[in-house]
This record gives structure tokens, sequence and C-alpha cells, in this order.
């Protein structure tokens, strides 16, 4: 699919307006004079989303999904080093939204402190989770990837609807995540919280809360910083930048990293999403994540 195709976008229309457009400034030059600041006001929201810094079990390289870790050392530095950037740039927060996982909900407060923001409000939903992983939570990725294969790890990380074998009574981590009180103010009966998920899922449970609470504040003029986990945040980008279900394979993210995406008054983005920070260092950390499903060299 065509950049354009990504949002929408006809191929014939923006030929369309191309000429269009030559044609007016071929008539008078000068229409270029306010084409210029006008094609900049087409970007009416700034929003980013944030893969919260390393945790605990992102450096043990185990699926951790709905398994409640606290950053690493690493992770609290990258958190840190996030909001000093986010400063710099001049971000000023009007809402800070969160899973209900610690490792998002320490990198929002880690942000907002170097940001000398503190004070923003945050609202935390069990809807921004990290991707239920089911009976995947806990495994070591690259063992996996021995067992089951290269192929099989990809699929189930980075597919679009294809779902994990459920959790059950008999997983180790089974009862810490279910006796966890946080789950009894979820919007839904514990019971019905989910045992596995897709990114098709994660999208579906996910919607509902950006439709209902996260727009409403955008559109109040509020600048938004999403701090979730790898999985929510492709859902979301899924969403917003029309990311077919075969090209999201392709879409990995890196932790600590701030997405910004530019949207006009209808949440669509008027340009590719932005990663901010050092671009050889960005690329490096998302070929560390896409290589932690692979097979460790020693063990082939
Ligand atoms: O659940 C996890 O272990 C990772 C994602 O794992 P992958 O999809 O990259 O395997 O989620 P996060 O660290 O963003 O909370």
């Amino acid at each position: 699919m065509s950049y354009f195709g990504r949002f929408g976008i006809k191929p014939g229309f923006v030929w369309s307006s191309i000429n269009r457009i030559w044609w007016l400034v071929s008539l008078n030059p000068k229409t270029l004079l306010w084409l210029l600041p006008n094609i900049s006001l087409m970007s009416k929201h700034k929003l980013i989303l944030l893969r919260h810094g390393e945790g605990a079990w992102n450096k043990e390289n185990r699926f951790c999904s709905w398994v409640d870790q606290k950053l690493s050392e690493n992770g609290v530095l990258e958190a840190q080093e996030c909001g000093r950037m986010l400063k710099q740039h001049g971000y000023e927060f009007g809402r800070v939204f969160t899973s209900i996982l610690s490792r998002s909900i320490q990198t929002a407060w880690l942000v907002l402190e170097a940001m000398g923001q503190e004070w923003v409000p945050i609202t935390k939903s069990w809807r921004l989770n990290e991707r239920h992983y089911g009976a995947l939570i806990g495994l070591n990725r690259a063992e996996m990837a021995l067992n089951h294969g290269e192929k099989q790890v990809k699929l189930w990380r980075r597919s679009y609807d294809i779902t994990p074998p459920p959790i059950n009574e008999s997983h180790p981590y089974f009862a810490e995540i279910y006796n966890d009180r946080r789950y009894n103010t979820c919007d839904v009966p514990k019971d019905e919280l989910p045992k596995t998920e897709s990114l098709k899922e994660v999208l579906d449970r996910l919607l509902p809360y950006w439709n209902d609470v996260i727009i409403p504040e955008i559109k109040c003029g509020q600048t938004v910083l999403i701090s979730a986990h790898g999985n929510s945040c492709r859902a979301l980008l899924k969403h917003l930048e029309g990311i077919s279900d075969t090209d999201i394979v392709k879409v990995t993210l890196p932790t600590g990293v701030p997405v910004l995406l530019e949207l006009d008054e209808n949440l669509r983005p008027v340009k590719p999403r932005e990663l901010l920070g050092d671009q050889a260092k960005i690329q490096a950390a998302i070929k560390k994540v896409e290589d932690q499903g692979k097979v460790v060299e020693g063990n082939k």
C-alpha cells in the first residue's frame, strides 16, 4: 500500500491535488507564501505514544505481558532521558494515560518528574495493558524459538490475528495475575478479562477507551501522553495510521522512545510517525527487540 493509501487517501486525489496546487502557483507564485503556513496548520494535535522503559523481564527476554514487573535500572534511565528530551522539545502535557501495570505507570512518573510536570493528571486503565500473552507468559523468547522455531515465535509476537494458547489455572503466574486486586477495578467482571489475546483483540478492548476517554481530551486541546506497552501502542498505531494486517508485522517499538503523531482535526495523521531521539540508536534498539525472538547463537 502507498504511503497515502495508509491514511485512506486515493492516489487519484493526491495527483489531482498536486496538479491543482501547481496550477495555482503558476498563476500566482505568491500563492506559495499563503500555502506554506497553512500546510503546517493541518497538524492540529500532537500525541505522544511511549512504550515504557526497559522492564526487569525485558532484560531477561521473558514474555512479561500481564505480570507486574518494575523497570530495570536501565529502564529508569531510559524514562528519565525520555522526559528530559520531551522537556527540551517544549512539550506541555495536559493528560497522561497509562495501563494498570507498574512499568507503564513508573515510566509516566519518571517522565513527568524529569519534565517538572508532576502535577499533570494520570488516568489508568487495564484497556492500555500489554497484550495478554496467555500460556507464553514467563517463557524465554530465545528458548521458545529453539523449541518451536523463530517463525512461530514471530507469528505469536507480531501477527495481527494469531492468538497464543490461553493461560489456565495450572500456569505458574495465573494466581498472581487474577488474584491481584487491581483487576477488581476494571470495567468488566474479572472472569471476563482475557486469558490470551491477539493484537486484533487488544485493539478491540482498547478502542472504546480511545474513543470515549482519550479522544475527548485531545479534542479539548490537551496534549496527551500515552505511556503503555509495545503491543498496546502497536494496536493504536495500526488504527490511527490505517496500517494493514500484513504491514503491522513489521512494526516494532523499542523501550523508552517517544513516538510523535501529528493529527488533523479528525485525528488522522498528517505526516509519518516520528520516533524522537538519536535515529541510529533507535534503529539498533528496534533490532535488539526483534532479535529477542531468535535462537541464541551458541544454542543452535
Ligand atoms: O509482554 C512483553 O514481554 C512485552 C512485549 O513483548 P514482545 O511483543 O516484544 O515479545 O511487552 P512490554 O515490555 O511492552 O510490556
